[in-house]
């Protein structure tokens, strides 16, 4: 049956029509295959919902948690009083400072693993457009383009002072409105990823088809470079800044990131070929497709599992989680699914993991396996750069560095100084952008990162858990774990993983969101424990 990816009801056919006559078909609609309840999870995220199948696919779009405020239709809101706002690029230099500044406690995998969380259910589309297409947004004929936002810095700012640079390329995401997907007036943003946290930067960042699978042994296709295993090369990859001759390496089927989104891509990919091997030597009988949906489905419930209860748990407090329902406390089964909810993603989400901007430190400090510092990245460097990776021993140094470096330290301190900021940009306290508020505002308590940050993230995991039928944690699911593979999986974490399949580490911390100090010293690979497959083990 044929879908429309608006509003993931059958369509009609005098839409058809329409979409037809705009050349607008593939884009607006999808074909949904009949669900079959057992079946394993799609990659396209059809069927998780069989109520609704169309619900939860890629493509579909997000929720809205707070209404939309747009002046004139879709042109940027004005202040309360109707003027306009203060300059997006004076309200930042205002309420946030710049420079560096070390977290007492968090590492630079906490906002590297929030980006390969953002990749899994977000795509780069509006970057890419920022950053390669759409560019000449600060050029006085385009200015007003509606593709173009472009951010204005006022003769005084801080670091442009002297700089001579007056406007930074801007561009407005692109909305299902351009794609003529849906007749709606409020702006609806496309995002090209399932809304489930399904892993899908590693197995289907392009929604066509089974491309990663190499169909032997249940792995995903690999290519060697330097020793080391990475997705493969391809043509589609877009990697403008690979510094030729030696930087070749630009994904086919993935996205060619930053650093810290493309290291946890490529973990989780050969994670996937690390099961999948493990699988079969515990089950030697078992097929390719066999092999391949349970290695899928058990990566699928690692990360699940890590980003619950070591990563935000990490940023809001165990204590604080249990509360709101998003952590169990006995780490056994549990279903909250509510096969009335769907899995879906809020604008406000994705729009508030922009925080993570604050929390990474622009400089990668580069470690080599033996804890000497070799070197430094920024770490906008290698954005659409992925070939450097894979050259002489970058991989090692980037992997060890994330294990040492602490993240930045945002700003968070709500006193006098900052309230006399906000009075100096916002005339009305209604005019606060929710990202001006979240930089400014008091961390949540037991938590580290802003309690509005907190409040969104909460709302967005807690949904993706009842939408989910697939969830990890539920004992019901096609494919349920057992009790005892539950708490394998359980143990599979972020040290366990890069022990696995991190390039030249020897030493990790167990907590590996946590900086290294007296607490969480460096040990050995073998003193974290390892995932039994044997309780994969299929009884004949
Ligand atoms: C290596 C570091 C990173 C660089 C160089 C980088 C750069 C960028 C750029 C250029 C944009 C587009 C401009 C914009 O929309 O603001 C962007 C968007 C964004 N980034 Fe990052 N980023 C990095 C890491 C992260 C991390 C770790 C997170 C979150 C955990 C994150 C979250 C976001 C979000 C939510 C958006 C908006 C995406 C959308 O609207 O679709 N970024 N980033």
């Amino acid at each position: 049956l044929r879908y429309d990816y608006h509003s993931s009801k059958p369509v009609t056919e005098s839409l058809l029509a329409y979409y037809d006559s705009l050349n607008a078909t593939d884009t607006c609609t999808l074909e949904v295959a009949p669900c079959d309840p057992n079946e394993w999870r799609r990659l396209d995220g059809s069927c998780n919902n069989l109520k609704q199948p169309a619900k939860g696919t890629y493509f579909v779009p997000m929720i809205r948690l707070m209404e939309p405020h747009y002046h004139n239709g879709n042109e940027a809101r004005k202040a309360a009083n109707g003027e306009d706002l203060t300059l997006p690029r004076r309200v930042r230099t205002t309420l946030l400072k710049v420079g560096k500044s070390s977290h007492p406690e968090l590492s630079q995998q906490v906002p590297s693993f929030g980006g390969y969380l953002l990749m899994d259910t977000i795509s780069i589309h509006d970057t890419e457009n920022m950053v390669l297409q759409t560019t000449t947004c600060c050029e006085p004929e385009h200015m007003n383009d509606p593709g173009c936002a472009p951010n204005i810095i006022p003769e005084d700012d801080p670091v442009h002072r002297f700089s001579g640079i007056r406007c930074m390329n801007m561009t407005r995401p692109l909305t299902y409105q351009d794609f003529h997907c849906t007749k709606q007036k409020v702006p609806s943003p496309i995002i090209r990823a399932t809304p489930a946290f399904d892993g899908s930067t590693v197995y289907s960042q392009y929604n066509d088809g089974e491309n990663a699978r190499s169909y032997e042994g249940g792995l995903l296709i690999s290519e060697e470079e330097n020793g080391k295993f990475y997705p493969p090369n391809g043509p589609r990859g877009v990697c403008p800044l690979n510094v030729p001759p030696k930087e070749t390496r630009c994904y086919q089927n993935q996205v060619n990131s930053v650093l810290s989104h493309h290291v946890y891509m490529v973990w989780f990919y050969r994670n996937h070929n690390y099961i999948a091997k493990e699988l079969a030597k515990v089950n030697p009988h078992w097929d390719d497709e066999t092999l391949y949906q349970t290695a899928r489905d058990i990566n699928i419930a690692i990360q699940q599992n890590m980003q619950l209860y070591e990563w935000l748990s990490s940023l809001m407090g165990h204590d604080n989680l249990v509360k709101a329902g998003i952590l169990t406390k006995d780490k056994g089964f549990r279903d909250v699914y509510d096969e009335n909810s769907y899995p879906v993603m809020t604008l406000d989400y994705v729009f508030a993991l922009r925080w993570f901007h604050t929390m990474l430190e622009t400089t990668a400090h580069l470690y080599d396996k033996d804890g000497n510092k070799v070197g430094d990245m920024p770490f906008f460097n290698p954005l659409f750069r992925t070939g450097w990776l894979p050259v002489d021993r970058n991989e090692e140094y980037a992997t060890n560095g994330f294990i040492r470096q602490p993240c930045h330290n945002p700003d968070h301190s709500i006193d006098f100084d900052q309230i006399y900021n906000l009075k100096l940009v916002y005339k009305d306290v209604r005019d606060i952008d929710l990202i001006a508020g979240m930089w400014s505002e008091r961390h949540m308590k037991g938590g580290r990162i802003s309690k509005t940050l907190g409040d969104i993230m909460v709302d967005a995991f807690g949904r993706a858990m009842r939408g989910d039928r697939y969830w990890f944690e539920r004992k019901n699911r096609p494919h349920a774990c057992t009790k005892a593979q539950l708490k394998e999986v359980r143990k599979y974490t972020l040290a366990r993983l890069i022990c696995n399949v991190g390039e030249g580490v020897t030493h990790v911390t167990k907590r590996g969101f946590y900086n290294v100090g007296p607490k969480n010293p460096l040990v050995l690979c073998n003193d974290i424990p390892q995932i039994k497959f044997s309780v994969w083990k299929e009884k004949i």
